[in-house]
């Protein structure tokens, strides 16, 4: 086995993309100063509703204090609102940052190491945890007013009665214990509550996908119970959770009245021995239940613990690897030769292909063929550079494929696949969609050489008809994603299953077409049926991830190990096998 001296360049994670760096400090800022000011408003208030009081008390004219009293009120109720509004636009600002910076990393990802994430679980990250998430700059300000509140309360007892201030001080510790407690055993069951969501999420996505066998194989009771499975461990985890937040509230709820009573009492005492007003002491028993709302910050603690983790597993999209690109060109009018040396691709830790010194010469049609799990699909993926080889390196025209620009590697390499994505625009805005403009004519001349162009021209709105509202059969949809292949085809066509749910006869003239009116290149078709190998110039044949031979389709019929691959039985046919066009073979 050879290895490449110089390792083509590793993944690195994605940068991020542009424009989603977050919505910035400033709604949380924002956040903060209203909450802030509310806080000071609620703090000043017992004070001058107490001076207030006195005044009025002592029968005399109490002048602008009932007018301040009534401003302090109404000034707290718009902060309030205004903390609500802020709230939102920063809770929104951030989650759509969040989600848009994972979603760049997702698709920027290398497509084969985001296999692990399932749709739904990538589902739950996007929506739940990115909201979860994006709560949390908001939550974060929300928390640090909260502090302000007892904070201020606490000098401003001071200010009035030392002893009571001393008295609720004395209490306070007892709830901050209660706090970091809730804060650290809530940490890990959001974790786990989380994990258990995501879990029920992508078994529902797949039961949804495979709707139609499960109804064929009458299995709906079975796929129910198993798509529900992890509610039980979901109910346990939520129970504990909330457990958790009900005893940290009821631990406050005891601690919080059983300090205003003790304040209350002192501040009674106080007032008998002449030391406060009555007034006094309406601020005193109003600042000891300010200064006991420390306890409030427990809700707050929940979401940014809840939100972190959420972040966490969000973001984790965005680190996915990526592939970097060089700088690269390739030459000018090259016959589009490729080249694998010494390449290796292992998967958790098991090497799942090995092909070293094999050539696909430019302008020719090379079948890959071997049985399910031989390496196709990833021989393909990596002579098309969807993916990197763990070692090795892979040539195009004599240049390697991990130099080349992203737009060099794009408009000269198409790819076409068995189950195409195309997206919710029109037929025609599908097949065009792709790294270069190209013309209708040649939109056209793709979805003609698909043979699509027959059912194109029955849609309600021929190729204007919107994706969503095309009535296609699998193999109508397949065709589109082989017009787009061409309509974007370069000096090398990598053709994954492309025409698999094609009839033989339409493979065979979408072949032809291929051959006669798409930018003339070279070749690469993963083939499952012995017409496809029988049609290509040269045979890759694949066995455990390694290339077993490499010959004509005619050569290789020759074996019984290559005739068992197409389930022919028996001896070598003397002619070659499947329908071969003219000057399909050298
Ligand atoms: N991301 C991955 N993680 C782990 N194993 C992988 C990954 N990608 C591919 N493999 C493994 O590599 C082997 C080759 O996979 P590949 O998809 O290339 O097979 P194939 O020949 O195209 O099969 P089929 O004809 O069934 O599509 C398989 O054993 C597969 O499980």
């Amino acid at each position: 086995m050879r290895t490449s001296k110089t390792r083509p360049r590793r993944t690195r994670p994605a940068p991020n993309g542009a424009g989603d760096a977050g919505p910035g400090r400033a709604p949380a800022l924002l956040v903060l100063l209203c909450s802030v000011a509310a806080a000071a408003a609620a703090v000043a208030q017992p004070l001058v509703l107490g001076h207030t009081l006195d005044l009025l008390l002592r029968g005399g004219d109490a002048g602008h204090w009932p007018a301040l009293s009534a401003a302090l009120l109404l000034g707290e109720v718009l902060l309030d609102s205004l903390t609500a509004l802020f709230t939102g636009r920063c809770t929104a600002g951030w989650t759509a940052s969040i989600r848009s910076r994972a979603f760049t990393g997702l698709l920027r990802g290398v497509p084969d190491r985001a296999r692990p994430y399932s749709p739904g679980d990538v589902g739950t990250r996007l929506t739940l945890n990115a909201a979860d998430a994006g709560g949390v700059p908001a939550a974060r300000a929300a928390l640090a007013a909260s502090l302000v509140t007892p904070a201020g309360a606490l000098v401003a007892l001071a200010f009035v009665d030392l002893w009571v201030a001393a008295c609720v001080l004395a209490g306070l510790p007892a709830l901050a214990l209660v706090l970091r407690a809730f804060a650290r055993d809530t940490g890990a069951s959001v974790a786990a509550y989380q994990r258990v969501q995501a879990q029920i999420a992508s078994r529902l996505l797949e039961a949804m996908e495979g709707a139609a066998t499960i109804a064929a194989a009458g299995t709906g009771a079975r796929e129910r119970r198993r798509v529900l499975a992890p509610l039980a461990e979901l109910g346990v985890l939520g129970g504990r959770m909330w457990a958790l937040h009900g005893r940290a509230l009821a631990r406050s709820g005891v601690l919080v009245p059983l300090l205003v009573l003790a304040a209350t009492a002192v501040g009674g005492v106080r007032l008998a021995s002449g030391a406060l007003s009555v007034g006094d002491l309406l601020a005193v028993c109003r600042y000891a239940q300010l200064a006991a709302g420390v306890g409030g910050a427990a809700t707050l603690l929940g979401s940014i613990v809840r939100g972190r983790r959420a972040r966490e597993r969000t973001l984790a999209l965005e680190r996915l690897p990526a592939l970097a690109y060089g700088t690269g060109v390739l030459p000018p009018d090259g016959p589009g030769d490729l080249e694998l040396r010494g390449v290796r691709v292992l998967r958790d830790g098991r090497e799942v292909l090995r092909v070293d010194g094999v050539r696909v010469p430019g302008g020719r049609t090379t079948a890959v063929v071997g049985r399910s799990g031989a390496g196709k699909s990833l021989l393909a993926a990596v002579a098309g550079r969807l993916v990197d080889p763990d070692e090795g390196r892979v040539l195009l025209d004599g240049v390697r494929l991990d130099r080349l620009t992203r737009e060099a590697l794009r408009t000269e390499v198409a790819f076409a696949f068995e189950r195409p994505v195309l997206g919710e625009g029109t037929v025609a805005e599908a097949v065009a969609a792709g790294p270069r403009r190209v013309s209708p004519e040649r939109v056209r001349q793709a979805v003609r050489a698909a043979g699509a162009d027959a059912f194109v021209r029955r849609l309600p709105c021929g190729a204007d008809t919107p994706l969503p509202s095309a009535p296609l059969s699998g193999g109508e949809y397949q065709r589109l994603g082989l017009a787009r292949a061409f309509a974007h085809a370069g000096r090398l066509l990598v053709m994954d299953d492309a025409t698999s749910s094609l009839d033989t006869a339409t493979e065979y003239e979408v072949d032809r077409a291929l051959r006669r009116s798409v930018r003339p290149g070279t070749r690469l078709v993963v083939a499952h049926r012995p017409s496809v190998a029988a049609r290509a110039d040269r045979v890759i044949w694949l066995e455990d991830g390694r290339v077993r031979a490499v010959a004509p389709h005619r050569e290789l019929w020759r074996e019984a190990d290559y005739r068992a691959l197409f389930g022919a039985d028996g001896p070598a046919p003397r002619r070659d096998h499947g329908p071969l066009p003219e000057g399909a073979r050298s």
